[in-house]
């Protein structure tokens, strides 16, 4: 397990991560969350050990990491940080041997990571001569080369194409299921709610929210009803009970304070015209972001 024990880190006079305690499950894929500047990035460098927290206890498996222990944690920074003149190859064997790790295990494990992510072409080429997206697989399979225990992914799917993000979804689920712990940061919601089973949302330096997602949405209340229906359906934006509209092109999503409220609208919308879809959704990780940090941040 992962513990984050009433951590603390200040630069200066500013604190950018304030008495945080989090609880990461040995096995699990866990999603930190925050509007820019809310501290995801410092918390990582200090679950690294590539900064010292200011107060407070990182354990792995009960022990305190430190930049010694970081054999066994896997790192894609945010700053994707490859050498532009080395070749796919050197990178990979230099990290690799950073790591630990032999040459012909690196090689090895290159090969089949690079033909997994449809990028064996590159192995010779020059870091530079690779397209962004291209890069970000090299960095990501770099930080998976020598298998750590804990894999730390700082916004793993930004900058991807559709399928490149799918790629990367279905490498780190696998990877999960062979026993990896995962912890990443991502600012699309629903990758962390396709990936994550428990969230941590940061606000300030803070824990706003944190535990199993489920847990989360359940104790979040407000629902979502969507209707389609061939009427115009803005009338009922004004029954009581209703805090958002949102109009699409054959129906519209209501968010509403409580389940009874979706009772109203359905009694509203009985009988006016043909109803081709009604449902009460759970919220969305979307919504109880805007919730508990964008309000602040707007
Ligand atoms: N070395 C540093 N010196 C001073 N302030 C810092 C330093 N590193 C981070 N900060 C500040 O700490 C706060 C948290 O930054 P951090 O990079 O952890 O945020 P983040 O949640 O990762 O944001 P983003 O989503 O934009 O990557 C910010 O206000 C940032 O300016």
């Amino acid at each position: 397990m992962l513990h984050i024990h009433n951590v603390k880190k200040n630069f200066g006079q500013f604190t950018a991560v304030h008495s945080l305690n989090l609880e990461v499950e040995r096995g699990g894929i866990f999603g930190l969350l925050g509007a820019n500047g809310a501290g995801k990035t410092t918390t990582f460098r200090m679950i690294l050990g590539l900064l010292t927290p200011s107060q407070g206890t990182i354990k792995w498996n009960g022990q305190e990491l430190s930049y010694k222990t970081s054999d066994t944690i896997g790192y894609l920074p945010e700053e994707r940080g490859l050498y532009p003149k080395l070749t796919v190859k050197e990178q990979l064997t230099y990290l690799g041997q950073l790591r630990g790790m032999k040459k012909s295990h690196i090689l090895e494990a290159a090969e089949a990571w690079l033909k997994r992510f449809q990028a064996e072409q590159y192995l010779n080429k020059k870091v530079e001569s690779l397209s962004k997206g291209n890069q970000q697989k090299i960095q990501f399979i770099a930080s998976v080369l020598h298998k750590p225990e804990l894999l730390i992914l700082d916004e793993p799917f930004s900058g991807l194409d559709p399928v490149n993000v799918d790629l990367l979804k279905e490498a780190v689920k696998e990877l999960n299921e062979e026993g990896m712990t995962i912890v990443f940061s991502s600012h699309r919601m629903e990758h962390v709610e396709e990936l994550c089973q428990n969230i941590c949302i940061m606000h300030k330096g803070k824990a706003a929210v944190s535990g199993h997602l489920k847990d989360i949405k359940r104790s979040f209340g407000k629902k979502n009803v969507v209707v389609h229906a061939d009427f115009d359906l803005m009338y009922l934006t004004e029954l009581d009970g209703i805090l958002k509209h949102h109009r699409f092109t054959d129906g519209m999503r209501f968010q509403v304070e409580k389940e009874e409220v979706a009772h109203d609208i359905f009694q509203n919308i009985y009988n006016k015209g043909f109803v081709t879809k009604f449902e009460l959704e759970e919220p969305s990780l979307h919504d109880i972001f805007i919730e508990k940090v964008g309000a602040a941040n707007e």
